[in-house]
């Protein structure tokens, strides 16, 4: 993967001449991404990830603030009393945040940690030893961290379900547990990481987001018009509800916007779980019946998963996809 033959600009000499979509298709087709920068020793941010003046400026002005996202202990669900304190805690987590943390969620450490590493040794180590990543202990591993998340998965479902007044199976019903996928994100350290972002604001197009996160940090959330840093928990895993959610639940639960910043010190691991429920055959999801009333009508259209997807892939990352969607 080599980056070097791809013109991109910088900010002193893009003048102008920038041409910022056939900047970005050139980066596309170096296929070598952010990583490859880093390996040819670029050491400025290109044109084309400098975050707009306005931007910066906002959050010069309005630095993040010291909170943190509810903790949720998931030890003991099985016991009446703890179960119901735990389901009260997702549903204010859910209509107050759209993001929380759960702890004693039963993955074993060991599962998590073998899953960032063995990513981090995918982007870091030369190919050939990427061949023997490959090998059948990474895979195992994988396979295990997979079953795992998919397992936890449906528990959060059944939480939610119950958090939503509806029976404990009502989600897992509608399939919205259905083909998780799990995206592998891999952020280098970055040379001036005031200017741009590791990933852009935006909302998930999933009904939950399950993220495993390494100890670096850098996720921030949208709390009351402001941006509050996601302070990893050594074992913890972040959970938040995505777009499909807030839809069925008719506004209830909140897909709140998020975004990772950029940092200077090291490379920062990530995997996010995204259930997206049924795609094919298409199936039809919308406001939840039992959900709506006279006095609480849905506020959004039936759409089909790929539907969603591709009405979100078609508009700016950083635009709310719920409001194509509404009645
Ligand atoms: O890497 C992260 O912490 C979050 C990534 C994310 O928001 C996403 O993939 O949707
Ligand atoms: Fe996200």
């Amino acid at each position: 993967m080599d980056i070097s033959g791809t013109k991109l600009s910088y900010p002193e000499s893009a003048g102008d001449h920038f041409d910022r979509a056939k900047e970005v298709q050139a980066f596309d087709d170096s296929k070598a991404g952010v990583k490859g920068l880093i390996d040819a020793r670029v050491v400025k941010v290109p044109t084309i990830f400098i975050r707009p003046q306005d931007e910066l400026f906002e959050d010069l002005k309005s630095p993040p603030v010291e909170m943190q996202v509810p903790i949720i202990d998931l030890g003991n669900i099985g016991e009446r009393y703890s179960r119901e304190r735990v389901v009260n805690e997702v549903r204010c987590a859910s209509e107050e945040w759209g993001f929380f943390q759960v702890v004693n969620h039963g993955i074993p450490l060991n599962v998590l940690e073998e899953m960032i590493d063995g990513i981090r040794m995918f982007h870091e180590k030369d190919p050939e030893c990427c061949a023997v990543l490959h090998s059948h202990v990474r895979r195992a591993s994988t396979i295990e961290y997979i079953k795992h998340v998919t397992y936890l998965g449906h528990t959060l479902f059944e939480l939610l379900s119950e958090a939503l007044g509806l029976a404990l199976d009502h989600l897992a019903t509608l399939e919205c547990a259905i083909g998780p996928t799990f995206v592998c994100h891999y952020y280098p350290a970055c040379p001036e990481p005031e200017l741009t972002l590791g990933t852009g604001k935006h909302s998930d197009p999933a009904f939950i987001t399950v993220l495993l996160q390494d100890q670096l940090g850098g996720l921030q959330i949208m709390h009351k018009n402001r941006w509050v840093n996601v302070k990893p928990i050594p074992g913890g895993l972040v959970v938040n509800i995505g777009d499909l959610l807030q839809i069925i639940s008719n506004d209830k639960f909140k897909s709140v916007d998020h975004r990772v910043l950029a940092n200077r010190v090291g490379q920062r691991i990530s995997v996010a779980n995204f259930f997206k429920g049924v795609f094919v055959p298409p199936k039809v999801y919308g406001p939840i019946k039992e959900l709506i009333s006279e006095e609480n009508p849905a506020v959004y259209r039936d759409f089909t998963v790929s539907d969603y997807i591709g009405s979100f892939l078609s508009k700016p990352f950083d635009k709310p996809g719920l409001d194509y969607f509404k009645k």
